[in-house]
């Protein structure tokens, strides 16, 4: 379905130019739910954003490709990108206003997409925005159908702007921290329907996210990502349990789950990735608390069972 190979990216700044994605490679295979977990910085919107080429000008892709069914998207022209956009492709990002328009009620922009993408009469389109409510489990889809967006709530817009990216299907789904926005019980639920949709539907997704707990309950496989790099990827349970990766280690003891109130949560030590000074070697080096001289040069990628990956001198597995 998705297939990222070797994706390099820099920005021109004002400091110069910036590498932000160094080599990056992802697959998503068609049905599947893919995690790409990191801290802030870590270049996860940009990859995402690369395959629907929704990145700022400032921006050059330095090397790689990316395939979207076999189609070489960053050779696409813009009438081609925008086919894919919204259609084959949709977007969930973390703020819902952002993809909600202010001024129209609820039910005309839902049926404003549905006629766009299929073609229907407007009653016909009335009809599936009304389902597409109900599909998100809004209580009473009627009244959200003429209802503002501003008279709903943070969670109730972001099922909206999940039903609008939904209610004609797309083959894949970019959710860019889409549930970062809102409370922890109201997150649950978002989550947990956007898994059921894709189920339902078959499509596939890239979820987004900070949180290595999202990524356990939602994802069959992830890839972790540190200073533009994919440091480890593989199976979830695999990297959850058998995770060979100092960051993703430190990642998973930051957790707070199963930890008695009592005992403090570690922090990972040092200062977050600063893309201005890259370094040579390992990306993480400077925070590692395993680091050794050879972490000065670039790390291999060591792959171990079932397609897990890690990109360290200590990787075993
Ligand atoms: N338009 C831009 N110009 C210059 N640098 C940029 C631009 N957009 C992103 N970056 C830089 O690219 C790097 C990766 O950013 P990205 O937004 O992908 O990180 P992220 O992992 O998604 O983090 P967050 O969770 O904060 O969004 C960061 O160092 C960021 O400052």
């Amino acid at each position: 379905m998705l297939e990222i190979t070797d994706l390099s990216l820099s920005f021109h700044t004002l400091y110069g130019t910036m590498p932000v994605l160094d080599r990056v490679s992802l697959s998503i295979e068609p049905g599947e739910i893919v995690g790409i977990v990191g801290e802030s910085g870590s270049g996860k919107s940009v990859t995402a954003q690369s395959v629907l080429r929704l990145l700022d000008r400032n921006a050059t892709y330095t090397g790689g490709s990316i395939r979207f069914k076999g189609q070489d998207v960053l050779g696409m022209k813009e009438k081609e990108i925008q086919g894919l956009r919204g259609k084959k492709i949709g977007m969930v990002f973390q703020e819902p206003m952002t993809a909600l328009n202010p001024t129209m009620r609820i039910g005309k922009q839902l049926a404003n997409v549905i006629r766009k993408h299929q073609g229907v009469t407007q009653a016909e389109a009335d009809r599936l925005a009304v389902e597409a409510l109900a599909a998100v489990q809004m209580k009473d889809p009627q009244k959200v159908f003429r209802q503002y967006p501003h008279e709903l709530s943070g969670g109730m817009r972001q099922r909206v702007v999940v039903a609008l990216a939904m209610s004609s299907p797309p083959e894949l789904l970019i959710a860019d921290e889409p549930t970062t926005a809102l409370d922890v019980t109201v997150q649950a639920e978002v989550l947990k329907l956007m898994k059921e949709l894709s189920t339902q539907t078959g499509t596939s997704v890239m979820l987004i996210t900070h949180d290595i707990g999202v990524v356990a309950n939602m994802c069959d496989r992830v890839y972790v990502m540190y200073g533009g790099t994919v440091v480890e990827s593989g199976k979830t349970e695999e990297v959850l349990f058998h995770s060979n990766h100092p960051y993703t280690r430190a990642l998973i003891e930051a957790l707070p789950e199963g930890k008695p109130k009592s005992q403090p949560l570690k922090v990972i030590e040092g200062e977050s990735f600063n893309a201005r000074k890259r370094p040579v070697g390992c990306v993480f080096w400077d925070r590692c608390p395993k680091r050794t001289a050879r972490c000065q040069e670039k790390p291999p990628v060591v792959e171990g069972l079932n397609g897990h990956r890690i990109a360290c001198w200590e990787g075993k597995r």
